[in-house]
């Protein structure tokens, strides 16, 4: 059997520096699919990290999620 970071597609935006191979799904939220991922460039960071997907159509969900979590950054009751 596969492990899920062998079936998986890679992923990567600005022009390639930055490229992650996506996992398996690990949760469901209102806004979309949970995926455990793998960060293969940089090499700075950690190299496992959470991506969120949804359906493209519903995309605008998404980043009304990720505007109220900007508007939220800083807060002392969110973590
Ligand atoms: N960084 C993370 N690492 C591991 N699991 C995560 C991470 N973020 C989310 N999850 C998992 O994915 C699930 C869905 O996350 P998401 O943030 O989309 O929704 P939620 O905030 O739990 O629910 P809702 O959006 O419906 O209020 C979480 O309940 C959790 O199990």
């Amino acid at each position: 059997m596969k492990r899920a970071r062998e079936v998986e597609d890679e992923y990567s935006l600005l022009c390639g520096a930055l490229s992650w191979c996506r996992g398996l799904m690990i949760g469901r939220g209102t806004f979309g699919f949970l995926y455990i991922a793998y960060l293969k460039k940089p090499k700075a960071f950690g190299s496992v990290m959470a991506v969120k997907s949804t359906d493209p159509l519903k995309g605008d969900l998404l980043m009304w999620e990720k505007i109220v979590l900007d508007s939220l950054q800083g807060c002392p009751h969110v973590i």
